[in-house]
């Protein structure tokens, strides 16, 4: 399938176009979208990107367009739906990027639409190299196809059967890059107390992930496996290893991490139906 999206044809509305939102577009616009299809709601009126119309209500957005993205906060939606069902016809997709909420929420507050689907990017798709995890399609092929094809240049794709493994998929692909981070600034601070000063540590820790994550990308290996080729035996890495192991304390650290992560969707999807009548 072609990553370019400069014969793409479709008009987008983007319904709220924070930090993820406006991270898609301008990776779509990368890859040849027609500024021009698109059309930004945004409250501040910012603009967004050269070329695509940004709009402060909903009242000023074109009606029925091909795609719907919502991307406002979860806890927003009841506010913001009766304005999205208005510019909802019968040939748009509704796409919502919202953390926790469900196909079943979608389809009862946009039953007008000609399908419903959730997307879960993640900030690196900005890039080229994210993760979009996709769900629903209402069952209908061409609309599958279509956004497949819109989120193929945002990087890994996959859709997700089992609609109750998406907020899993949320933990592990959608906040996971904010998880890293966080490990790549435990490295730092390692470094620092090594003896580093704290642009040395910073540099040299991101330098270690970058590298890390472009032999991930390449190699057949596991990571168990990769790791095993860096711990040369009775070495330094497997002095470091031992403690990262004892216990399984990383392991576990990463699965209460993720388990929080995920518990927090479903409150999110409750929070989002509780503004609904
Ligand atoms: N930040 C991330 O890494 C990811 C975020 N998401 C989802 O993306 C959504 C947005 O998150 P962020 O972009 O991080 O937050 P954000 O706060 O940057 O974006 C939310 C946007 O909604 C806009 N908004 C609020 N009321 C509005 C209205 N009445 N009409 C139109 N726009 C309105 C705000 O002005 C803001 O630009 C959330 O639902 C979140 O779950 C999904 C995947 C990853
Ligand atoms: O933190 C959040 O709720 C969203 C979903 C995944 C990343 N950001």
């Amino acid at each position: 399938m072609t990553t370019s999206l400069s014969r793409f044809g479709q008009h987008i509305v983007l319904f709220g176009c924070g930090n993820m939102a406006s991270a898609m577009l301008g990776r779509w616009l990368d890859a040849g979208l027609d500024p021009a299809q698109v059309t930004a709601i945004r409250p501040s009126g910012k603009a967004v990107a050269n070329g695509v119309k940004v709009v402060t209500t909903s009242a000023e957005a074109p009606a029925n367009p091909d795609i719907l993205m919502i991307g406002v906060k979860p806890q927003m939606l009841g506010d913001v739906a009766e304005d999205i069902a208005r510019l909802i016809g019968p040939d748009t997709i509704v796409l919502s990027i919202l953390a926790g909420v469900t196909i079943d929420d979608l389809r009862g507050r946009f039953p007008g639409a000609a399908a419903r689907m959730r997307v879960m990017p993640n900030m690196p798709v900005r890039t080229g190299k994210g993760v979009v995890g996709l769900a629903g399609a209402d069952g209908k092929d061409a609309a599958r196809k279509t956004i497949t094809r819109l989120m193929k240049p945002l990087g890994h794709v996959e859709w997700i059967d089992e609609e109750n493994q998406f907020d899993a998929l949320t933990a592990l692909t959608g906040s996971g890059p904010a998880f890293v981070y966080r490990f790549v600034d435990a490295m730092r601070a390692g470094g620092e107390r090594l003896g580093f000063d704290e642009p040395t540590a910073l540099r040299l820790a991101r330098a270690t992930l970058a590298s890390a994550a472009a032999q991930l990308e390449v190699s057949e290996l596991t990571p168990t496996e990769l790791a095993a080729q860096v711990a040369s035996r009775g070495g330094m890495t497997q002095a470091g290893l031992d403690v990262l192991d004892e216990d399984a304390r990383l392991a576990s650290l990463m699965a209460e991490t993720l388990r929080a992560a995920r518990a927090r969707g479903r409150e999110l999807a409750a929070l989002a139906r509780e503004g609904q009548d």
